[in-house]
């Protein structure tokens, strides 16, 4: 028998107001994946991820979390979800050690002790266990979130935006953390806005103002978008941008560095696009990127921040 998802919900639909602002979302992970779940800002990620561990109900849509019903089983998929948000949410007055007992005595954890020891060694942080949170680092903080969202040994870890304005060593390790328990068995569905972020992840969704555009892995989402690339380089490459992206047949244009680097979605117009300039760049086929994917889709997809009328 093949293994059951460990996240599958279909049609998952949240209003808020007239506003629909996660609207017919399917998605599926399964057992031991990382899922990244990306998108413009207010397109709905957190309010889907908070419908997913059973705080908010959703208007429609159905699902198992862990083989659980969602719409009647919410108590017991929450037991067995660990969920870090945006905001720092321990006590800063409190060590790091003294914050996980809090944790473990919420939980009603049987061992709390020994849970507390393991858990501090095993995130790295029992060198700095008798240190006030409030007194740490934007890393350690996360660190510490991290490990106050997986003490009880959940299955499911979700994690909203969890190293936003985290200096690039420190998200090197929280994600080398996380790469970990997901190869102990835990499903992983983190929010982030980072590229290279997406790209430590097993899989990707995307979704834009409520609507899932995007699903599966970097070189399926990029094969979908039916994107094409060419790197111009050359003097004055990276200032063509502006210029080249007013061209019939250009989706985008960007520049990386000193050189530039446009997409379309027809290779031929593409490379009639750039011909004008073609005696002194040298436009040479490339892969489109995660970002370029991205910015595609949001440029397609329809805002719905404004209140429906
Ligand atoms: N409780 C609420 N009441 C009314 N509107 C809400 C509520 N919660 C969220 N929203 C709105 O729903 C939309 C989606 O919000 P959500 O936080 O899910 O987006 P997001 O993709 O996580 O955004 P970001 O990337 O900025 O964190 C936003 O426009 C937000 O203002």
């Amino acid at each position: 028998m093949s293994e059951a998802p460990a996240i599958a919900v279909r049609g998952l639909t949240k209003r808020f107001g007239q506003r629909t602002v996660v609207d017919g979302v399917d998605l599926t992970v399964m057992p031991g994946r990382i899922c990244g779940f990306l998108g413009p800002n207010g397109s709905g990620k957190t309010t889907t991820l908070r419908m997913i561990c059973g705080l908010l109900i959703p208007d429609a849509g159905e699902g198992e979390v862990l083989g659980l019903d969602l719409a009647t089983k919410r108590r017991a998929i929450k037991h067995q979800i660990g969920y870090m948000t945006q905001k720092f949410g321990l006590f800063s007055d409190l060590s790091i050690a003294e914050n996980l007992e809090f944790i473990a005595r919420v939980y009603r954890l049987d061992q709390r002790r020994e849970r507390v020891a393991a858990t501090l060694d095993k995130l790295g942080l029992a060198s700095r266990a008798d240190q006030l949170a409030g007194k740490l680092s934007g890393g350690w903080k996360q660190r510490l979130a991290l490990a106050a969202a997986v003490m009880h040994e959940p299955k499911i870890l979700l994690l909203d935006e969890p190293t936003a304005g985290v200096d690039p060593q420190a998200r090197r390790e929280f994600w080398d953390q996380i790469h970990a328990l997901a190869a102990e068995g835990m499903t992983v569905l983190v929010s982030t806005h980072y590229m290279d972020e997406a790209e430590r992840c097993h899989e990707i969704a995307y979704i834009a103002y409520g609507v899932m555009l995007a699903r599966g892995t970097i070189g399926e989402v990029i094969a979908a978008s039916g994107l094409h690339a060419l790197q111009g380089e050359g003097p004055g490459a990276d200032r063509l941008a502006a210029e080249i992206e007013q061209r019939p047949g250009v989706a985008m244009a960007a520049p990386f560095g000193t050189s530039l680097h446009v997409c379309g979605l027809d290779p031929a117009a593409l490379q009639k696009a750039v011909e004008p300039w073609t005696d002194r760049i040298a436009f040479t086929p490339a892969e489109p990127s995660l970002e370029d994917v991205f910015i595609h889709l949001m440029r397609g997809a329809t805002d719905n921040s404004v209140e429906a009328r």
